[in-house]
């Protein structure tokens, strides 16, 4: 009997999972292996380089392949190609997340785009103006910059935004001189002074957690000819960062934001619908003065550094969002849509929200 055949005789479900062998590290993983055998599930990690017909039946698939997304070479795309004709050839099993809405994701453009759609601008949460910047024409670049409303100083930041090892390099610039140093590809941020205080929300499914981090100092529009700043995020923001970056100027006095929990609330509600993701986390800035809460970054899967029980809430959200996708999947059937067909599903999924 095969490792396979012993698997589908026996009555724990199996989850498919795949992440770097540092990050489970990082995790404990082999942890969550205990927690998912109290609930009746099996983890098993996938070989990506073997089919993954053979090492099922999966009931979830559950990853972090941004590297491997990002990597985007030939044989990370054979990877990514083999796990999508999977879970097409099985709608049945549950991925976590969509690897449509990872992509999303890994596009910084495009994920600040999806902020921008929402109605979160209305209880005063925005995403600040930027813009794309895809060439090196310094005088283009600047005309760009003034027609979307980038205002000195900007935050310049590589377009894929999670996987590589270029992603979290980014710099401050303070003037048209400093245009020169954005290197494309990559998005153009309206800095949001906030006191070097971030606010990071990693969400788990329905659950939800906020922590506080050190971040970027107020920076100001200098009328001086102030050379440009290039940092690593991962040298800031992290909770055992101390950069001199994060240092505000002796002349500010560092009050604390008010953080409005409403609003963390309503960003978690109304990301949700739009991303698709149960596994993300979003930085939030408040802004002195307006106190406006800035939504800068948002990552697929983070770190969940300081997220008491993670994998208590993880395996939850496993669960609840197959007893969601069982329940789905049992409404369309009975209303006479083919689930196997996603245009269909799409369609009626639209039906079921309206009605719901
Ligand atoms: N628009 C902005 N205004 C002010 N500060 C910003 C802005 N965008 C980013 N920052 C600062 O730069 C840091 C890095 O930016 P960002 O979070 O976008 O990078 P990242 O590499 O995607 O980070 P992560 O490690 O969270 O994925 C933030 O933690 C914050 O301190
Ligand atoms: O380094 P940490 O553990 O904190 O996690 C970081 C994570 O690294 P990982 O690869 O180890 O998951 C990063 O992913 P990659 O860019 O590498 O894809 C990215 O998601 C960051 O946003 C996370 O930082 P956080 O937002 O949680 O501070
Ligand atoms: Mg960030
Ligand atoms: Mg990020």
């Amino acid at each position: 009997m095969t490792e396979n055949d012993k698997r589908s005789s026996s009555s724990s479900m199996v989850i498919g999972y795949w992440m770097s062998d540092r990050k489970s590290q990082k995790l404990n993983w082999i942890e969550f292996g205990k927690v998912c055998r109290q609930h009746g599930y099996e983890l098993v990690k996938l070989d990506l380089d073997k089919p993954l017909e053979n090492q099922g039946p999966f009931a979830v698939i559950l990853h972090k392949l941004t590297e491997i997304i990002a990597r985007n070479d030939e044989k990370a795309i054979q990877i990514i190609d083999r796990i999508e004709q999977y879970i097409k050839d099985h709608p049945e099993v549950l991925i976590i997340d969509p690897l449509d809405s990872v992509r999303t994701l890994l596009d910084r453009y495009k994920t600040y785009n999806v902020v921008l759609n929402t109605t979160l601008n209305n209880i005063g949460v925005f995403t600040p103006t930027f813009v794309e910047i895809l060439s090196t024409n310094v005088k283009d670049n600047i005309k760009k910059l003034k027609n979307a409303g980038v205002t000195f100083p900007f935050i310049c930041k590589p377009f894929v935004a999670q996987g590589t090892n270029y992603c979290h390099q980014m710099s401050v610039i303070f003037n048209e001189r400093g245009v020169a140093d954005c290197k494309p590809p990559c998005v153009a941020q309206s800095f949001i002074n906030h006191n070097a205080i971030l606010y990071k929300l990693y969400v788990v499914g329905d659950h939800y957690q906020m922590v506080e981090r050190p971040s970027l100092k107020n920076f100001y529009a200098s009328n001086d000819d102030r050379d440009t700043i290039t940092f690593d995020s991962h040298s800031v923001s992290k909770s055992d960062s101390s950069s001199e970056l994060s240092v505000l100027d002796p002349s500010e006095s560092a009050k604390g934001s008010s953080i409005d929990p409403i609003k963390l609330h309503s960003i978690v509600k109304t990301l949700g619908n739009h991303l698709n993701m149960s596994l993300y986390g979003v930085d939030v800035v408040v802004e002195n003065d307006t106190n406006r809460h800035a939504i800068i970054d948002i990552n697929a899967y983070p770190g969940y550094d300081g997220f008491p029980d993670f994998f208590g809430k993880l395996i939850d959200c496993v669960m609840s969002r197959r007893a969601q996708s069982i329940c789905s999947k049992a409404y369309f059937e009975d209303s006479g849509f083919d689930t196997s067909d996603s245009s269909d599903e799409k369609k009626s999924r639209a039906k079921l929200n309206s009605i719901n």
